[in-house]
């Protein structure tokens, strides 16, 4: 299913974050969640697990489905639905990959300079334990021209066209 939608794991635990500084391919030099690309014959969640194993070397032991946000860049053809997850624990010890160097942070000081530009809007949604959904549209890839974010009670129900009607 959805094979192709990325997907982001945020862990949250104790009060603070686990993010990765991201050092290759798409988004090097942000701090993001762990995430990737879904590959053939993975659901999204099964997808999440994985790259949280691959990038930051550990298992959740849940993970909760808490946003999904599209992004329509203009120099690429199709927008990225990516979907966010929550993840309040784990097994294992975070270690840092060939992708992603994991850094604990709290969640007032997040470097939202050093993130992408969506960020400083959900993340504090996704903080205050909230579900959401949300457009982004970016030029030059990495500028923000326009959003539409909204809390919702499931994410993935509301329409994503609907969110283009402000
Ligand atoms: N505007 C944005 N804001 C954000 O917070 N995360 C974004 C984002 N645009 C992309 N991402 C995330 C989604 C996904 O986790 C990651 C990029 O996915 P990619 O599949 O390109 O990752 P990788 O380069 O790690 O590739 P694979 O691991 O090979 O799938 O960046």
């Amino acid at each position: 299913m959805e094979c192709g939608a990325p997907q982001l794991a945020i862990v949250e635990k104790n009060g603070r974050l686990l993010l990765g500084l991201k050092k290759t391919g798409f988004g090097s030099g942000y701090y993001n969640g762990f995430g990737g690309k879904v590959e053939p014959g993975e659901t999204i969640a099964q997808a999440a697990h994985r790259e949280l194993q691959e990038e930051a070397g550990i298992t959740a032991t849940s993970l909760q489905h808490r946003g999904v946000l599209t992004f329509a860049f203009d120099d690429q053809q199709l927008p990225w639905e990516v979907h966010v997850y929550r993840v309040p624990d784990y097994t294992g010890e975070p270690c840092e990959s060939q992708e992603m160097a994991p850094v604990w942070m709290h969640p007032q000081e997040l470097p939202y300079d050093k993130m992408w530009a969506d960020d400083r809007w959900w993340y504090p949604v996704f903080l205050r334990g909230a579900s959401f959904q949300g457009v982004f549209a970016f030029t030059n890839t990495t500028q923000l021209v326009w959003h539409n974010l909204q809390e919702v009670e499931e994410p993935g129900k509301l329409p994503a066209t609907e969110l283009l009607t402000v």
